[in-house]
Protein backbone atom coordinates (compact mmCIF):
# COMPACT_ATOMS: atom_id res chain seq x y z
CA UNK A 1 0.00 0.00 0.00
CA UNK A 2 2.78 2.55 0.83
CA UNK A 3 4.86 1.19 -2.38
CA UNK A 4 1.38 2.26 -4.27
CA UNK A 5 1.09 5.54 -2.88
CA UNK A 6 4.83 6.07 -3.36
CA UNK A 7 4.48 5.60 -7.13
CA UNK A 8 1.19 7.65 -7.35
CA UNK A 9 2.76 10.86 -5.52
CA UNK A 10 5.97 9.93 -7.94
CA UNK A 11 4.21 10.25 -10.97
CA UNK A 12 2.91 13.10 -12.99
CA UNK A 13 -0.21 14.90 -11.65
CA UNK A 14 -1.95 13.36 -15.19
CA UNK A 15 -1.57 9.70 -14.77
CA UNK A 16 -2.86 10.55 -10.94
CA UNK A 17 -5.57 12.53 -12.28
CA UNK A 18 -6.09 9.70 -14.84
CA UNK A 19 -5.75 6.76 -11.90
CA UNK A 20 -7.90 8.69 -9.54
CA UNK A 21 -10.71 9.00 -12.12
CA UNK A 22 -10.74 5.18 -12.91
CA UNK A 23 -10.35 4.04 -9.50
CA UNK A 24 -13.39 6.36 -7.95
CA UNK A 25 -14.83 4.96 -10.91
CA UNK A 26 -14.23 1.54 -10.91
CA UNK A 27 -15.16 1.00 -6.54
CA UNK A 28 -18.55 1.61 -7.19
CA UNK A 29 -19.39 -0.09 -10.51
CA UNK A 30 -16.74 -2.72 -9.47
CA UNK A 31 -19.03 -3.03 -6.33
CA UNK A 32 -22.38 -3.02 -8.26
CA UNK A 33 -20.85 -6.05 -11.02
CA UNK A 34 -19.89 -7.56 -7.78
CA UNK A 35 -22.80 -7.71 -6.15
CA UNK A 36 -24.79 -8.28 -9.65
CA UNK A 37 -23.06 -11.16 -10.39
CA UNK A 38 -23.45 -12.36 -6.53
CA UNK A 39 -27.30 -12.11 -6.20
CA UNK A 40 -28.72 -10.37 -9.11
CA UNK A 41 -29.25 -13.69 -11.19
CA UNK A 42 -31.17 -15.28 -8.79
CA UNK A 43 -33.35 -12.27 -8.26
CA UNK A 44 -33.75 -11.94 -12.28
CA UNK A 45 -33.69 -15.80 -12.73
CA UNK A 46 -36.66 -15.37 -10.02
CA UNK A 47 -38.71 -13.04 -11.11
CA UNK A 48 -38.63 -14.24 -14.67
CA UNK A 49 -39.06 -17.59 -13.31
CA UNK A 50 -42.66 -15.66 -11.19
CA UNK A 51 -43.73 -13.99 -14.24
CA UNK A 52 -43.47 -17.69 -16.06
CA UNK A 53 -45.75 -18.62 -12.78
CA UNK A 54 -47.94 -15.63 -13.15
CA UNK A 55 -48.99 -16.14 -16.37
CA UNK A 56 -49.57 -19.82 -15.98
CA UNK A 57 -52.09 -18.76 -13.22
CA UNK A 58 -53.79 -15.91 -15.86
CA UNK A 59 -55.31 -18.92 -17.56
CA UNK A 60 -56.41 -20.72 -15.12
CA UNK A 61 -59.64 -19.06 -14.41
CA UNK A 62 -60.39 -18.83 -18.48
CA UNK A 63 -59.76 -22.83 -18.58
CA UNK A 64 -62.26 -23.14 -15.64
CA UNK A 65 -64.50 -20.91 -16.92
CA UNK A 66 -64.64 -22.47 -20.24
CA UNK A 67 -65.41 -26.19 -18.70
CA UNK A 68 -68.04 -24.49 -16.17
CA UNK A 69 -69.99 -23.14 -19.02
CA UNK A 70 -70.02 -26.49 -20.98
CA UNK A 71 -70.84 -27.91 -16.99
CA UNK A 72 -73.96 -25.52 -17.42
CA UNK A 73 -74.83 -26.53 -21.14
CA UNK A 74 -74.76 -30.05 -20.19
CA UNK A 75 -76.81 -29.90 -16.96
CA UNK A 76 -79.62 -27.80 -19.01
CA UNK A 77 -79.38 -30.22 -21.39
CA UNK A 78 -79.75 -33.17 -19.04
CA UNK A 79 -82.54 -30.87 -17.36
CA UNK A 80 -84.64 -31.51 -20.51
CA UNK A 81 -83.91 -34.52 -21.42
CA UNK A 82 -85.21 -35.81 -17.58
CA UNK A 83 -88.33 -33.39 -18.30
CA UNK A 84 -89.04 -34.76 -21.66
CA UNK A 85 -88.71 -38.61 -20.96
CA UNK A 86 -90.40 -38.42 -17.73
CA UNK A 87 -89.06 -42.15 -16.30
CA UNK A 88 -89.77 -41.09 -12.86
CA UNK A 89 -93.50 -41.90 -13.65
CA UNK A 90 -93.04 -44.26 -16.60
CA UNK A 91 -92.70 -47.69 -16.33
CA UNK A 92 -90.22 -48.89 -19.18
CA UNK A 93 -91.49 -52.14 -19.68
CA UNK A 94 -93.92 -50.06 -22.47
CA UNK A 95 -91.68 -50.75 -25.48
CA UNK A 96 -93.30 -47.57 -27.45
CA UNK A 97 -93.13 -45.31 -25.03
CA UNK A 98 -89.54 -46.63 -24.86
CA UNK A 99 -89.09 -45.79 -28.65
CA UNK A 100 -90.55 -42.59 -28.41
CA UNK A 101 -88.50 -41.52 -25.86
CA UNK A 102 -85.69 -42.98 -27.42
CA UNK A 103 -86.57 -40.98 -30.55
CA UNK A 104 -86.90 -37.42 -28.43
CA UNK A 105 -84.23 -37.70 -26.83
CA UNK A 106 -82.20 -38.50 -29.92
CA UNK A 107 -83.79 -34.82 -31.58
CA UNK A 108 -82.93 -33.08 -28.70
CA UNK A 109 -79.29 -34.11 -28.35
CA UNK A 110 -79.34 -33.83 -32.12
CA UNK A 111 -80.87 -30.18 -31.75
CA UNK A 112 -78.37 -29.07 -29.43
CA UNK A 113 -75.38 -30.19 -30.88
CA UNK A 114 -76.03 -28.12 -33.48
CA UNK A 115 -75.69 -25.33 -31.71
CA UNK A 116 -73.16 -26.27 -29.69
CA UNK A 117 -69.68 -25.15 -31.19
CA UNK A 118 -67.19 -26.85 -28.68
CA UNK A 119 -69.18 -29.78 -28.13
CA UNK A 120 -68.97 -32.44 -30.52
CA UNK A 121 -70.90 -35.63 -29.61
CA UNK A 122 -74.01 -36.00 -26.96
CA UNK A 123 -74.47 -38.87 -25.37
CA UNK A 124 -77.41 -40.46 -23.05
CA UNK A 125 -77.75 -43.20 -20.96
CA UNK A 126 -80.41 -44.52 -18.89
CA UNK A 127 -79.92 -46.33 -15.82
CA UNK A 128 -76.08 -47.44 -14.20
CA UNK A 129 -73.27 -48.25 -15.78
CA UNK A 130 -74.15 -51.92 -14.60
CA UNK A 131 -76.97 -51.90 -15.77
CA UNK A 132 -78.17 -49.95 -18.28
CA UNK A 133 -81.13 -49.79 -20.22
CA UNK A 134 -80.77 -46.94 -22.71
CA UNK A 135 -77.98 -45.42 -24.82
CA UNK A 136 -78.66 -42.23 -26.95
CA UNK A 137 -75.51 -40.60 -28.93
CA UNK A 138 -75.11 -38.25 -31.53
CA UNK A 139 -72.13 -39.85 -32.32
CA UNK A 140 -72.75 -42.31 -34.95
CA UNK A 141 -69.01 -43.54 -35.00
CA UNK A 142 -68.89 -44.70 -31.91
CA UNK A 143 -68.21 -48.29 -31.22
CA UNK A 144 -68.88 -50.30 -28.69
CA UNK A 145 -64.71 -50.55 -27.82
CA UNK A 146 -64.94 -46.84 -28.04
CA UNK A 147 -67.79 -47.09 -25.86
CA UNK A 148 -66.53 -48.94 -22.75
CA UNK A 149 -62.84 -47.47 -23.07
CA UNK A 150 -63.51 -43.68 -23.75
CA UNK A 151 -66.87 -43.54 -22.08
CA UNK A 152 -68.01 -46.74 -19.63
CA UNK A 153 -63.73 -46.51 -18.17
CA UNK A 154 -62.45 -43.61 -18.63
CA UNK A 155 -60.63 -42.08 -15.78
CA UNK A 156 -63.22 -39.56 -14.58
CA UNK A 157 -61.93 -36.64 -11.74
CA UNK A 158 -64.85 -34.97 -10.27
CA UNK A 159 -64.81 -31.05 -11.01
CA UNK A 160 -65.13 -29.42 -8.07
CA UNK A 161 -66.36 -26.04 -7.47
CA UNK A 162 -64.88 -23.78 -4.85
CA UNK A 163 -63.25 -27.26 -3.53
CA UNK A 164 -65.98 -28.97 -3.42
CA UNK A 165 -66.03 -32.03 -5.31
CA UNK A 166 -69.66 -31.96 -7.35
CA UNK A 167 -72.31 -34.69 -7.30
CA UNK A 168 -73.12 -34.88 -10.74
CA UNK A 169 -70.09 -33.41 -12.85
CA UNK A 170 -66.76 -35.39 -13.81
CA UNK A 171 -64.00 -34.81 -16.15
CA UNK A 172 -61.79 -37.35 -18.20
CA UNK A 173 -58.67 -37.29 -19.22
CA UNK A 174 -58.41 -36.54 -22.98
CA UNK A 175 -58.51 -38.97 -25.51
CA UNK A 176 -59.11 -38.62 -29.44
CA UNK A 177 -62.76 -37.99 -30.56
CA UNK A 178 -64.46 -40.97 -33.42
CA UNK A 179 -66.63 -37.86 -34.46
CA UNK A 180 -63.41 -35.18 -34.91
CA UNK A 181 -60.70 -37.09 -35.03
CA UNK A 182 -59.22 -34.34 -32.35
CA UNK A 183 -58.42 -34.59 -28.81
CA UNK A 184 -61.28 -34.31 -26.19
CA UNK A 185 -62.32 -34.53 -22.94
CA UNK A 186 -65.35 -36.15 -22.11
CA UNK A 187 -67.58 -34.13 -19.34
CA UNK A 188 -70.07 -36.51 -17.35
CA UNK A 189 -73.15 -35.47 -15.97
CA UNK A 190 -74.90 -37.72 -13.57
CA UNK A 191 -78.41 -37.33 -13.51
CA UNK A 192 -80.63 -38.38 -10.13
CA UNK A 193 -84.66 -39.24 -10.15
CA UNK A 194 -86.16 -37.54 -7.01
CA UNK A 195 -84.89 -40.43 -4.66
CA UNK A 196 -81.67 -39.34 -5.19
CA UNK A 197 -80.70 -42.17 -7.42
CA UNK A 198 -79.15 -42.60 -10.57
CA UNK A 199 -81.39 -42.36 -12.79
CA UNK A 200 -78.98 -41.45 -16.16
CA UNK A 201 -75.78 -40.33 -17.62
CA UNK A 202 -75.18 -37.30 -20.15
CA UNK A 203 -72.03 -37.26 -22.12
CA UNK A 204 -70.41 -34.69 -23.92
CA UNK A 205 -67.23 -35.03 -25.62
CA UNK A 206 -65.67 -31.13 -24.84
CA UNK A 207 -63.04 -30.13 -27.94
CA UNK A 208 -60.13 -28.63 -26.45
CA UNK A 209 -59.70 -26.27 -29.74
CA UNK A 210 -60.88 -23.64 -27.24
CA UNK A 211 -57.96 -24.42 -25.11
CA UNK A 212 -55.41 -25.34 -27.34
CA UNK A 213 -56.05 -21.70 -29.06
CA UNK A 214 -55.60 -19.85 -25.61
CA UNK A 215 -52.15 -21.86 -24.72
CA UNK A 216 -50.78 -21.37 -28.23
CA UNK A 217 -51.38 -17.46 -27.75
CA UNK A 218 -48.10 -17.87 -25.02
CA UNK A 219 -45.77 -17.79 -26.59
CA UNK A 220 -42.60 -15.58 -26.20
CA UNK A 221 -38.67 -15.39 -26.40
CA UNK A 222 -37.50 -17.78 -28.76
CA UNK A 223 -38.80 -21.02 -26.18
CA UNK A 224 -40.97 -19.51 -23.90
CA UNK A 225 -44.50 -21.34 -24.54
CA UNK A 226 -47.37 -22.41 -22.43
CA UNK A 227 -48.54 -26.41 -22.16
CA UNK A 228 -51.54 -27.73 -20.10
CA UNK A 229 -52.47 -31.11 -18.85
CA UNK A 230 -55.28 -33.30 -17.48
CA UNK A 231 -55.53 -34.82 -14.92
CA UNK A 232 -53.44 -37.70 -15.56
CA UNK A 233 -50.74 -35.84 -16.77
CA UNK A 234 -51.39 -35.91 -20.38
CA UNK A 235 -51.12 -33.56 -22.78
CA UNK A 236 -54.09 -31.39 -23.49
CA UNK A 237 -52.50 -27.95 -24.99
CA UNK A 238 -48.96 -27.80 -26.23
CA UNK A 239 -47.01 -25.80 -29.41
CA UNK A 240 -45.91 -29.17 -31.01
CA UNK A 241 -49.16 -30.73 -32.58
CA UNK A 242 -47.90 -33.87 -32.58
CA UNK A 243 -47.32 -34.09 -28.29
CA UNK A 244 -51.25 -32.87 -28.25
CA UNK A 245 -52.29 -35.42 -30.92
CA UNK A 246 -50.56 -38.08 -29.48
CA UNK A 247 -51.72 -36.93 -25.67
CA UNK A 248 -48.49 -37.75 -25.07
CA UNK A 249 -48.37 -38.46 -20.61
CA UNK A 250 -45.32 -36.19 -19.32
CA UNK A 251 -45.83 -36.86 -15.65
CA UNK A 252 -42.40 -37.93 -15.32
CA UNK A 253 -41.75 -33.90 -15.11
CA UNK A 254 -42.00 -33.19 -11.13
CA UNK A 255 -43.09 -29.57 -12.05
CA UNK A 256 -46.64 -32.18 -13.98
CA UNK A 257 -46.53 -33.76 -10.90
CA UNK A 258 -46.61 -31.06 -8.33
CA UNK A 259 -49.53 -29.50 -10.87
CA UNK A 260 -51.37 -32.62 -10.39
CA UNK A 261 -51.10 -32.30 -6.42
CA UNK A 262 -52.73 -29.32 -6.49
CA UNK A 263 -49.47 -27.50 -6.41
CA UNK A 264 -48.42 -23.88 -8.17
CA UNK A 265 -44.69 -22.45 -8.44
CA UNK A 266 -41.90 -22.54 -10.14
CA UNK A 267 -39.20 -25.31 -11.11
CA UNK A 268 -36.01 -26.44 -12.61
CA UNK A 269 -35.93 -29.55 -14.81
CA UNK A 270 -34.08 -31.43 -17.55
CA UNK A 271 -36.38 -31.95 -21.01
CA UNK A 272 -34.99 -34.72 -23.37
CA UNK A 273 -37.37 -33.83 -26.20
CA UNK A 274 -35.24 -30.56 -26.11
CA UNK A 275 -31.91 -31.67 -24.68
CA UNK A 276 -31.82 -28.99 -22.07
CA UNK A 277 -32.25 -27.70 -18.93
CA UNK A 278 -35.80 -26.11 -18.79
CA UNK A 279 -37.21 -23.78 -15.91
CA UNK A 280 -40.83 -23.36 -15.66
CA UNK A 281 -44.31 -21.39 -13.75
CA UNK A 282 -46.48 -23.50 -13.23
CA UNK A 283 -50.12 -23.82 -11.38
CA UNK A 284 -52.47 -26.50 -10.78
CA UNK A 285 -56.28 -25.96 -11.97
CA UNK A 286 -57.08 -27.82 -8.56
CA UNK A 287 -61.26 -27.89 -10.03
CA UNK A 288 -60.55 -29.58 -12.77
CA UNK A 289 -57.37 -31.48 -11.78
CA UNK A 290 -55.63 -30.04 -14.66
CA UNK A 291 -52.00 -28.24 -14.93
CA UNK A 292 -50.48 -25.27 -17.02
CA UNK A 293 -46.78 -24.91 -16.94
CA UNK A 294 -44.99 -22.16 -18.33
CA UNK A 295 -41.71 -23.65 -19.79
CA UNK A 296 -38.73 -21.97 -21.41
CA UNK A 297 -34.43 -23.26 -21.87
CA UNK A 298 -32.63 -21.97 -19.34
CA UNK A 299 -30.40 -21.49 -21.81
CA UNK A 300 -32.35 -18.28 -22.78
CA UNK A 301 -32.96 -16.60 -19.31
CA UNK A 302 -29.24 -16.81 -18.86
CA UNK A 303 -28.71 -15.49 -22.24
CA UNK A 304 -30.48 -12.49 -21.47
CA UNK A 305 -29.12 -12.12 -18.02
CA UNK A 306 -25.49 -12.22 -19.91
CA UNK A 307 -26.88 -9.50 -22.61
CA UNK A 308 -27.42 -7.71 -19.59
CA UNK A 309 -24.16 -8.05 -18.16
CA UNK A 310 -22.37 -7.92 -21.22
CA UNK A 311 -23.88 -4.19 -21.91
CA UNK A 312 -22.93 -3.06 -18.11
CA UNK A 313 -19.38 -3.98 -19.30
CA UNK A 314 -19.10 -2.07 -22.24
CA UNK A 315 -20.64 0.72 -20.36
CA UNK A 316 -18.20 -0.04 -17.79
CA UNK A 317 -15.53 -0.21 -20.86
CA UNK A 318 -17.40 2.83 -22.06
CA UNK A 319 -17.27 4.61 -18.78
CA UNK A 320 -13.62 4.31 -17.93
CA UNK A 321 -12.61 5.42 -21.62
CA UNK A 322 -14.60 8.43 -21.05
CA UNK A 323 -13.48 8.75 -17.45
CA UNK A 324 -9.58 8.38 -18.44
CA UNK A 325 -10.46 11.21 -21.49
CA UNK A 326 -11.98 13.45 -19.22
CA UNK A 327 -9.42 12.92 -16.25
CA UNK A 328 -6.96 13.51 -19.12
CA UNK A 329 -8.54 17.06 -20.51
CA UNK A 330 -8.34 18.15 -16.96
CA UNK A 331 -5.21 17.05 -15.57
CA UNK A 332 -3.82 19.11 -19.22
CA UNK A 333 -5.76 21.94 -17.39
CA UNK A 334 -3.89 21.94 -14.41
CA UNK A 335 -0.87 20.89 -15.92
CA UNK A 336 -0.53 22.73 -18.77
CA UNK A 337 -0.02 25.69 -16.98
CA UNK A 338 1.89 25.08 -14.45
CA UNK A 339 4.44 23.33 -17.33
CA UNK A 340 4.28 26.97 -18.96
CA UNK A 341 5.54 28.40 -15.67
CA UNK A 342 7.73 25.40 -15.17
CA UNK A 343 8.99 27.07 -18.64
CA UNK A 344 9.03 30.12 -18.25
CA UNK A 345 11.28 29.91 -14.21
CA UNK A 346 13.68 27.86 -16.01
CA UNK A 347 14.12 30.37 -18.18
CA UNK A 348 14.52 32.79 -15.20
CA UNK A 349 17.12 30.72 -13.80
CA UNK A 350 18.72 31.13 -17.31
CA UNK A 351 18.90 34.77 -16.41
CA UNK A 352 16.59 35.25 -19.39
CA UNK A 353 14.84 38.12 -17.69
CA UNK A 354 13.07 39.38 -20.89
CA UNK A 355 10.83 36.11 -20.00
CA UNK A 356 7.44 37.44 -20.13
CA UNK A 357 4.20 35.16 -17.84
CA UNK A 358 2.24 36.19 -20.72
CA UNK A 359 -1.77 36.03 -20.32
CA UNK A 360 -3.33 33.83 -17.89
CA UNK A 361 -4.79 30.75 -19.26
CA UNK A 362 -8.02 30.93 -19.02
CA UNK A 363 -10.33 28.09 -17.48
CA UNK A 364 -7.36 27.21 -15.28
CA UNK A 365 -8.40 26.10 -12.04
CA UNK A 366 -8.78 29.04 -9.23
CA UNK A 367 -5.45 27.56 -7.36
CA UNK A 368 -3.59 27.76 -10.70
CA UNK A 369 -4.88 31.31 -11.57
CA UNK A 370 -3.72 32.22 -7.94
CA UNK A 371 0.02 30.10 -8.79
CA UNK A 372 -0.21 32.09 -12.09
CA UNK A 373 -0.91 35.40 -10.40
CA UNK A 374 2.33 34.85 -8.02
CA UNK A 375 4.20 33.42 -10.39
CA UNK A 376 3.39 36.96 -12.58
CA UNK A 377 4.03 38.80 -9.61
CA UNK A 378 7.57 37.21 -9.21
CA UNK A 379 8.60 37.63 -12.45
CA UNK A 380 7.60 41.31 -12.09
CA UNK A 381 9.76 41.65 -9.38
CA UNK A 382 12.52 40.01 -10.23
CA UNK A 383 12.85 41.63 -13.82
CA UNK A 384 12.32 45.01 -11.96
CA UNK A 385 14.84 44.12 -9.37
CA UNK A 386 17.11 42.72 -12.37
CA UNK A 387 16.72 46.21 -14.11
CA UNK A 388 17.73 47.75 -10.92
CA UNK A 389 20.50 45.75 -10.39
CA UNK A 390 21.12 46.66 -14.23
CA UNK A 391 21.08 50.34 -13.82
CA UNK A 392 23.26 49.78 -10.33
CA UNK A 393 26.07 47.95 -12.53
CA UNK A 394 26.22 50.62 -14.97
CA UNK A 395 25.83 53.59 -12.80
CA UNK A 396 28.54 52.04 -10.60
CA UNK A 397 30.55 51.07 -13.89
CA UNK A 398 30.44 55.04 -14.69
CA UNK A 399 31.94 55.79 -11.14
CA UNK A 400 34.40 52.97 -11.10
CA UNK A 401 35.47 54.62 -14.71
CA UNK A 402 35.73 58.15 -13.16
CA UNK A 403 36.96 56.96 -10.06
CA UNK A 404 39.89 55.41 -12.32
CA UNK A 405 40.08 58.19 -14.91
CA UNK A 406 40.92 60.35 -11.78
CA UNK A 407 43.15 58.09 -9.48
CA UNK A 408 45.18 57.69 -13.13
CA UNK A 409 45.48 61.50 -13.40
CA UNK A 410 46.43 61.75 -9.61
CA UNK A 411 48.78 58.83 -9.93
CA UNK A 412 50.19 60.73 -13.41
CA UNK A 413 49.77 63.89 -11.33
CA UNK A 414 51.85 62.45 -8.55
CA UNK A 415 54.37 60.42 -10.64
CA UNK A 416 55.09 63.82 -12.35
CA UNK A 417 55.21 65.22 -9.09
CA UNK A 418 57.77 62.76 -7.84
CA UNK A 419 59.50 62.85 -11.01
CA UNK A 420 59.57 66.35 -12.18
CA UNK A 421 61.17 69.56 -11.08
CA UNK A 422 58.22 71.76 -9.51
CA UNK A 423 59.77 74.76 -10.98
CA UNK A 424 61.41 74.25 -14.57
CA UNK A 425 59.07 70.98 -15.08
CA UNK A 426 62.59 69.28 -16.02
CA UNK A 427 62.95 65.78 -14.40
CA UNK A 428 64.47 65.89 -11.00
CA UNK A 429 67.43 64.46 -9.55
CA UNK A 430 65.68 60.83 -8.71
CA UNK A 431 63.91 60.39 -12.33
CA UNK A 432 67.47 61.45 -13.68
CA UNK A 433 69.68 59.42 -11.49
CA UNK A 434 67.48 56.38 -12.01
CA UNK A 435 67.50 57.40 -15.94
CA UNK A 436 70.71 57.20 -16.11
CA UNK A 437 71.59 54.47 -14.09
CA UNK A 438 69.33 52.58 -17.10
CA UNK A 439 71.21 53.71 -19.48
CA UNK A 440 74.26 52.77 -18.20
CA UNK A 441 73.05 49.38 -17.93
CA UNK A 442 71.85 50.04 -21.68
CA UNK A 443 75.03 51.06 -23.19
CA UNK A 444 77.52 48.25 -23.47
CA UNK A 445 78.33 49.32 -26.60
CA UNK A 446 77.44 53.25 -27.11
CA UNK A 447 79.55 55.82 -25.43
CA UNK A 448 76.93 58.33 -23.37
CA UNK A 449 77.87 61.01 -21.49
CA UNK A 450 76.76 64.06 -18.58
CA UNK A 451 77.02 67.55 -18.62
CA UNK A 452 77.04 69.31 -14.64
CA UNK A 453 75.57 72.43 -14.92
CA UNK A 454 76.15 75.28 -12.16
CA UNK A 455 74.68 78.70 -12.09
CA UNK A 456 77.47 81.55 -11.50
CA UNK A 457 77.06 83.70 -8.45
CA UNK A 458 73.02 82.58 -8.52
CA UNK A 459 72.99 83.83 -4.94
CA UNK A 460 74.04 87.32 -5.93
CA UNK A 461 71.04 87.56 -8.19
CA UNK A 462 68.67 86.30 -5.45
CA UNK A 463 70.14 88.52 -3.06
CA UNK A 464 69.82 91.66 -5.53
CA UNK A 465 67.10 90.86 -7.74
CA UNK A 466 65.07 88.94 -5.15
CA UNK A 467 63.82 85.30 -5.32
CA UNK A 468 61.21 85.51 -7.84
CA UNK A 469 63.56 86.81 -10.36
CA UNK A 470 66.20 83.99 -8.81
CA UNK A 471 63.44 81.60 -9.90
CA UNK A 472 62.07 83.05 -13.19
CA UNK A 473 66.23 82.83 -14.22
CA UNK A 474 65.78 79.00 -12.80
CA UNK A 475 62.61 78.67 -15.19
CA UNK A 476 64.20 80.67 -18.44
CA UNK A 477 67.49 78.18 -18.27
CA UNK A 478 65.71 75.25 -17.99
CA UNK A 479 64.29 75.88 -21.58
CA UNK A 480 66.82 77.30 -23.08
CA UNK A 481 68.66 73.58 -22.28
CA UNK A 482 65.51 72.18 -23.45
CA UNK A 483 66.39 73.88 -26.83
CA UNK A 484 69.97 73.19 -26.51
CA UNK A 485 69.60 69.35 -26.46
CA UNK A 486 69.34 66.55 -29.25
CA UNK A 487 66.20 64.45 -29.41
CA UNK A 488 67.35 61.34 -27.27
CA UNK A 489 69.02 63.52 -24.71
CA UNK A 490 67.71 64.71 -21.04
CA UNK A 491 67.92 67.56 -19.46
CA UNK A 492 66.82 67.31 -15.29
CA UNK A 493 67.43 69.69 -12.27
CA UNK A 494 69.50 68.33 -9.84
CA UNK A 495 68.21 71.69 -7.32
CA UNK A 496 68.89 75.10 -6.33
CA UNK A 497 70.81 76.00 -9.22
CA UNK A 498 72.55 73.00 -10.73
CA UNK A 499 71.25 71.24 -13.32
CA UNK A 500 72.47 68.15 -15.81
CA UNK A 501 72.10 66.49 -18.91
CA UNK A 502 72.14 63.10 -20.45
CA UNK A 503 73.70 63.05 -24.03
CA UNK A 504 72.61 60.07 -25.80
CA UNK A 505 75.72 58.26 -28.14
CA UNK A 506 77.76 60.54 -27.39
CA UNK A 507 81.80 61.09 -27.73
CA UNK A 508 83.80 63.57 -26.62
CA UNK A 509 83.47 66.08 -29.07
CA UNK A 510 79.74 66.16 -29.71
CA UNK A 511 79.29 66.34 -25.76
CA UNK A 512 81.60 69.43 -26.04
CA UNK A 513 79.96 70.89 -28.31
CA UNK A 514 76.48 70.47 -26.84
CA UNK A 515 77.93 71.80 -23.45
CA UNK A 516 79.24 74.68 -25.49
CA UNK A 517 75.61 75.15 -27.01
CA UNK A 518 74.24 75.65 -23.51
CA UNK A 519 76.80 77.47 -22.22
CA UNK A 520 76.51 80.33 -25.37
CA UNK A 521 72.77 80.26 -25.11
CA UNK A 522 72.65 81.41 -21.44
CA UNK A 523 75.53 84.31 -22.47
CA UNK A 524 73.48 85.21 -25.10
CA UNK A 525 69.92 85.06 -23.90
CA UNK A 526 69.91 87.25 -21.04
CA UNK A 527 66.37 86.69 -18.91
CA UNK A 528 64.71 90.34 -19.72
CA UNK A 529 62.58 90.56 -16.39
CA UNK A 530 61.44 93.72 -14.15
CA UNK A 531 62.39 96.50 -17.33
CA UNK A 532 65.76 94.77 -16.73
CA UNK A 533 68.00 92.28 -18.60
CA UNK A 534 69.36 89.83 -15.93
CA UNK A 535 72.51 88.20 -17.86
CA UNK A 536 73.38 84.59 -17.29
CA UNK A 537 76.66 82.85 -16.60
CA UNK A 538 77.11 79.13 -16.66
CA UNK A 539 80.09 76.73 -15.12
CA UNK A 540 79.82 73.16 -16.88
CA UNK A 541 81.48 69.98 -16.37
CA UNK A 542 80.88 67.31 -18.62
CA UNK A 543 82.33 63.52 -18.46
CA UNK A 544 81.69 60.87 -21.01
CA UNK A 545 81.55 57.36 -20.36
CA UNK A 546 82.51 53.28 -22.60
CA UNK A 547 81.41 50.32 -22.39
CA UNK A 548 84.03 48.84 -21.17
CA UNK A 549 84.15 50.64 -17.64
CA UNK A 550 81.63 49.84 -14.90
CA UNK A 551 80.88 53.22 -13.42
CA UNK A 552 77.71 54.11 -11.64
CA UNK A 553 75.35 56.96 -11.57
CA UNK A 554 76.17 58.86 -8.52
CA UNK A 555 79.93 58.26 -9.48
CA UNK A 556 79.32 58.98 -13.39
CA UNK A 557 78.26 62.94 -11.61
CA UNK A 558 80.59 63.07 -9.31
CA UNK A 559 83.06 62.85 -11.76
CA UNK A 560 81.08 65.71 -14.17
CA UNK A 561 80.85 67.81 -10.80
CA UNK A 562 84.04 67.39 -10.43
CA UNK A 563 84.95 68.70 -13.76
CA UNK A 564 82.42 71.73 -13.32
CA UNK A 565 83.93 72.68 -10.10
CA UNK A 566 87.32 72.71 -12.25
CA UNK A 567 85.21 75.24 -14.48
CA UNK A 568 84.33 77.26 -11.30
CA UNK A 569 87.67 77.32 -10.45
CA UNK A 570 89.06 78.85 -13.39
CA UNK A 571 87.12 81.94 -13.17
CA UNK A 572 83.79 80.70 -14.30
CA UNK A 573 81.39 80.79 -17.54
CA UNK A 574 83.82 77.93 -18.63
CA UNK A 575 83.37 74.03 -19.91
CA UNK A 576 85.77 71.54 -17.86
CA UNK A 577 86.01 68.10 -19.34
CA UNK A 578 86.84 64.90 -18.02
CA UNK A 579 88.62 62.61 -19.35
CA UNK A 580 88.80 59.19 -18.08
CA UNK A 581 92.07 58.14 -19.89
CA UNK A 582 93.56 60.74 -18.48
CA UNK A 583 92.34 61.20 -15.49
CA UNK A 584 91.75 65.00 -15.61
CA UNK A 585 91.95 67.60 -18.13
CA UNK A 586 90.61 70.66 -18.03
CA UNK A 587 89.61 73.01 -21.07
CA UNK A 588 88.42 76.12 -20.99
CA UNK A 589 85.93 76.94 -24.04
CA UNK A 590 84.87 80.26 -22.99
CA UNK A 591 86.85 83.18 -24.24
N1 LIG B 1 65.64 81.91 -6.23
C1 LIG B 1 66.03 80.69 -5.85
N2 LIG B 1 67.18 80.52 -5.24
C2 LIG B 1 67.62 79.29 -4.89
C3 LIG B 1 66.85 78.14 -5.12
N3 LIG B 1 67.51 77.05 -4.65
C4 LIG B 1 68.67 77.50 -4.17
N4 LIG B 1 68.75 78.86 -4.32
C5 LIG B 1 69.80 79.66 -3.96
O1 LIG B 1 70.88 79.52 -4.90
C6 LIG B 1 72.03 79.93 -4.31
C7 LIG B 1 73.14 79.03 -4.68
O2 LIG B 1 74.32 79.60 -4.41
P1 LIG B 1 75.69 78.92 -4.57
O3 LIG B 1 75.70 78.07 -5.79
O4 LIG B 1 76.05 78.28 -3.30
O5 LIG B 1 76.63 80.19 -4.79
P2 LIG B 1 76.72 81.11 -6.00
O6 LIG B 1 76.20 82.39 -5.58
O7 LIG B 1 76.02 80.55 -7.19
O8 LIG B 1 78.23 81.10 -6.32
P3 LIG B 1 79.05 80.14 -7.20
O9 LIG B 1 78.30 78.90 -7.45
O10 LIG B 1 80.28 79.83 -6.53
O11 LIG B 1 79.20 80.86 -8.48
C8 LIG B 1 71.71 79.97 -2.82
O12 LIG B 1 71.74 81.35 -2.35
C9 LIG B 1 70.38 79.36 -2.64
O13 LIG B 1 69.64 80.00 -1.61
C10 LIG B 1 65.63 78.30 -5.73
O14 LIG B 1 64.89 77.39 -6.02
N5 LIG B 1 65.31 79.61 -6.11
Amino acid sequence: MLKLSSIFLETSITRLVIASFIFVLLLPIGFFVYSLSQNSWQQVEHSMLERHRLISTSLVEPFTLYISSKQQVVTAIANEVKQERGEDKATLTDEISQQIRHLSTQATLDKHLRTLGNIVALSYTSGTNNKLKQTVSTNKFISKKNWDLDYKEANFFRIKNNGIPSRTDSLSSAFISTVTGKPVVLLRHLIFNNNRQLEATLFAEISLKSIISMCSKISFGKTGHCTTVDHKGQVIAHPNPEWVQSIRNITHLSAVRKMLSGISGIDEFYSKSFDTTMVAGYSAIPNLGWGIMIPQQKSELTSIFDDIRNNILLWLLFGMLSATLIAWKLANEITQPIKLLMHKTSQLAKFQYFVDPGKMPENSPREIKQLWQEFSHLFTGLQNSHNEVKRLNTSLHKDIENATLELREKNKKLYELSTLDYLTELPNRRFFTNYLNKQLVDSAVRQIGVIFIDVDHFKTTNDTLGHEVGDAVLIHLGKLMKSSIRQGDLAARLGGDEFVIYVDEADDEALATIAEKVRRAAQENPLFIKSQNVSLSLSLGTVSHSSDSDVSAKEFFSLADKAMYVSKSKGRNAITHYNTDCLVEVESMAG
